[in-house]
């Protein structure tokens, strides 16, 4: 799947899967097409090439949209309602509308249900966007920087009602961030995205354990040309230790491993493995066979 605007691709060749019931981050750089991404799953953008499926059906059919909740990044809300009114809006508009929770959501910040939309705070209104979107308790939940105008407090109260959602109705989630501490606690699942390419996808857990963190004293040729039997994703030294970020092939810690002594080996953690990837454009992508689409050229699917 790909998308082109006006001034050339922000998309392009994305064949990619995300299991249905994973809550997966989307992480890349300004500009990587993280947003592109979104509006097309859920159907605000038209793919320029290759296809798209949410549960298995085009995004603008009846069932995907009724089955997904897009929380957009400026949370276009209209500012001439109240909040009372954009809620029965929502109600309106959905069938399986839940306006219990999407008034808990409300009251937790302490917002009248008869103040205007329009003389709310940013994150005063991120919140109703919030109840909008959970109110119309969605299958496929798409974030995008939900949390960018929120306090560290309401931050991690959203989170806690995201998570509480997720777990009780297995709600897929897609949330894109550049919080990687804070993506860390809640995604089990991730999507690293530049230059309108995947370069990274699949479990937190695979993708880790697919990686490890390398150092050692010094910083010559010598230590370098000793990764050369792995695959090498990123490396670099502040003059006293050499750091890389590899793919190893073997193992590299046993008696006669590839590593001579004074190496050591540790697991990535999620930031120091899309750090890696973003520094180096030119390291090869990595998918976990769950995030494959089998046989298929151009498709990206959703919820699949
Ligand atoms: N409507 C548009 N017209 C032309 N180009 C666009 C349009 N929307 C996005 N782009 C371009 O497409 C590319 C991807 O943009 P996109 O908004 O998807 O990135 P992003 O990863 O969400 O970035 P950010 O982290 O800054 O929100 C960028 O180069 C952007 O300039």
């Amino acid at each position: 799947m790909g998308k082109k605007y006006r001034r050339g691709w922000a998309l392009r060749n994305c064949s990619f899967r995300l299991p249905a019931g994973r809550i997966c981050g989307l992480v890349g750089p300004n500009g990587a097409g993280k947003s592109t991404l979104l509006g097309i799953t859920a159907n605000l953008l038209e793919p320029t090439a290759g296809t798209l499926r949410v549960f298995g059906a085009p995004p603008e059919s009846a069932e995907a949209n009724h089955r997904t909740a897009f929380l957009a990044q400026d949370k276009p809300l209209f500012r001439r309602l109240t909040v009372e009114e954009t809620l029965r809006l929502g109600r309106e508009l959905n069938p399986g509308w839940d306006q219990a929770a999407a008034e808990d959501i409300v009251r937790a910040g302490n917002i009248p249900l008869t103040a205007k939309v329009g003389t709310l705070s940013g994150g005063q209104r991120t919140r109703v966007a919030f109840a909008v979107a959970f109110g119309k308790r969605p299958d496929l939940l798409l974030l995008d920087e939900p949390m960018s105008d929120l306090d560290p407090l309401v931050r991690r109260e959203l989170m806690g009602v995201l998570m509480a959602e997720v777990a009780e109705r297995g709600t897929t989630v897609l949330i894109s961030s550049h919080l990687l501490s804070e993506l860390e606690n809640v995604c089990d699942y991730l999507f690293v995205v530049s230059s309108g390419g995947l370069r990274l996808a699949g479990e937190v857990g695979a993708l880790r354990a697919a990686h490890s963190v390398l150092t050692v004293a010094g910083n010559d040729e010598a230590a370098r040309s000793e990764l050369s039997c792995h695959t090498v994703v990123e490396s670099h030294t502040d003059g006293y230790r050499l750091t890389a970020l590899v793919r190893p092939h073997g193992t590299l810690t046993a008696p006669g491993g590839p590593l001579a002594e004074g190496w050591e080996a540790a697991s990535p953690n999620l930031e120091e493995l899309v750090l890696a990837y973003l520094r180096s454009p030119e390291a090869p992508p990595l998918l976990t066979r769950s995030a494959q689409v089998p046989g298929a050229h151009d498709t990206t699917a959703v919820a699949a």
